[in-house]
């Protein structure tokens, strides 16, 4: 397995010459957005879609790189000042002390003095000697080691993830399965893309020997990078991970059926179902908050599919909504903790407590009940979470289909995102027997 910092050095030694004279102003940027994701509770994805407007494509890169490594090596870079000082400061200079080791140690090496200056300049009078010292210090005595992770404890410390987790997934998969996705948290997370045979045909792929479509026929895969190619925008390509082209993959719903998409926003796997059906039948795509349905349309729209119609839905009483309404496939991608995405989100685990984990159970469980019957008998009814949690996942399943012996289950599997380059899922398949 490649090391978290072998991860880091491929996404930044590009850009990292360069970090000695790096404008200010792109450090504020990502001292900013860290602060907003950190302390104000903000998705680091959305903020950057907000606030990286304003930036070159290359500082764009560079913030993203401080962001998602601040985020993903929050415990290790706190570990080289903590002892340092007596208090922790106050939560914005916290995450600067934390931004600025990262360039120190992960990105900016070589520019040792220039970061220690640059973040003195930015911060607050009252902090400026605290922050100098503190950096000072750091640069003094040098990247100070990490403990083996050999216990759960250190384990947890390398890997900022808490200790809560670390023994619920020892608890639901094993030590070594354990270790092995914690660490695997650590590497950058790939960018999988998905072809949308609604507008990119055989003869035009036939075209571009950079792109090769994967045997699985919906993977698309390229020597360039895909996020700057103009099939990203015209809608001929989709960036998707591979777990979650399966989720689809195993509704396979036909052309001309009836499909309910029960919480599709914002509509990566809708736009797949309608593309499996070639634009023939129909996809009720709903979801609980309409700025998200949004979304929905505005992916329908971009990649041509027409077979789409968008309803504000709660899921959880959607049997009640849709009263008399029965159709031939029924997707259930469930809100849930999202612990499989954590390479895409690592600020999930800012957030996540115990507590949290029990309540989105309960709701899947209603969302579950309250959408099953209107699967019609035949139909096919597909559940699937993006977390590894067995509560949220087989066990979930396990305590539908014991309430609801007209449904009978046809396969499941969890995806892992220590088992090659994909995020954690799972998926149920179930067939409605009567
Ligand atoms: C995992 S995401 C769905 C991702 C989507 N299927 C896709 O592939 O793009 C879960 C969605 O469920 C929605 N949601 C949360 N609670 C809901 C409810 N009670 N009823 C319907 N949708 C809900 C959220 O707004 C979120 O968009």
């Amino acid at each position: 397995m490649k090391t978290s910092t072998d991860c880091e050095t491929a996404v930044v030694d590009s850009i990292r010459s360069k970090g000695a004279g790096r404008m200010n102003n792109t450090r504020k940027t990502a001292w900013q957005g860290l602060h907003a994701v950190i302390n104000e509770g903000q998705y680091a994805s959305l903020w950057l879609r907000q606030h990286g407007l304003a930036l070159s494509e290359e500082e764009k890169r560079w913030v993203t790189a401080v962001l998602y490594g601040v985020l993903r090596h929050r415990e290790p870079l706190r570990w080289q000042w903590r002892d340092l000082v007596k208090r922790i400061p106050e939560a914005k200079v916290a995450v600067l002390l934390d931004m600025s080791v990262y360039q120190l140690f992960y990105l900016d090496k070589g520019t040792d003095y220039a970061v220690v200056n640059e973040a003195v300049k930015m911060c607050p009078q009252p902090m400026k000697g605290l922050v100098n010292a503190v950096l000072r210090q750091v640069l003094r005595r040098g990247q100070r080691p990490l403990p083996q992770p050999d216990s759960i404890e250190n384990l947890a410390l390398v890997t900022s993830h808490p200790q809560w987790l670390l023994n619920l997934w020892k608890a639901h998969y094993g030590e070594d399965k354990m270790r092995s996705i914690a660490l695997a948290d650590l590497e950058e997370a790939a960018v999988s893309v998905r072809i949308n045979p609604l507008k990119l045909k055989a003869k035009e792929l036939a075209l571009r020997p950079d792109w090769t479509l994967q045997p699985n026929g919906w993977t698309i895969t390229t020597t360039g990078n895909p996020v700057a190619d103009p099939w990203l925008g015209e809608g001929k390509i989709v960036i998707q991970d591979r777990s979650s082209q399966q989720v689809a993959l195993w509704l396979d719903p036909q052309p001309g059926e009836a499909v309910f998409d029960a919480c599709s926003a914002p509509g990566t796997k809708t736009t797949q179902l309608a593309a499996m059906m070639d634009n023939q039948g129909s996809i009720l795509a709903c979801d609980l908050h309409p700025h998200r349905l949004k979304l929905v349309e505005e992916a329908a729209q971009r990649v041509g599919a027409s077979i789409i119609e968008t309803r504000m839905l709660d899921a959880a009483c959607a049997d009640q909504q849709l009263a008399g309404q029965q159709f031939d496939r029924v997707l259930l991608d469930v809100p849930c903790s999202g612990l499989g995405v954590l390479r895409h989100k690592p600020e999930i685990l800012l957030r996540l407590t115990p507590e949290a984990l029990d309540e989105i159970v309960g709701l899947q469980a209603e969302i579950l009940n309250h959408c099953a019957p209107l699967c019609r008998v035949g139909g096919t009814l597909v559940y699937s979470t993006c977390t590894l949690n067995r509560k949220e996942n087989d066990k979930q399943t396990a305590a539908f289909l014991a309430q609801h012996p007209d449904f009978e289950l046809q396969d499941e599997k969890t995806f892992f995102p220590d088992e090659g380059d994909q995020d954690g899922f799972y998926i149920a398949k179930m067939i409605r027997r009567r």
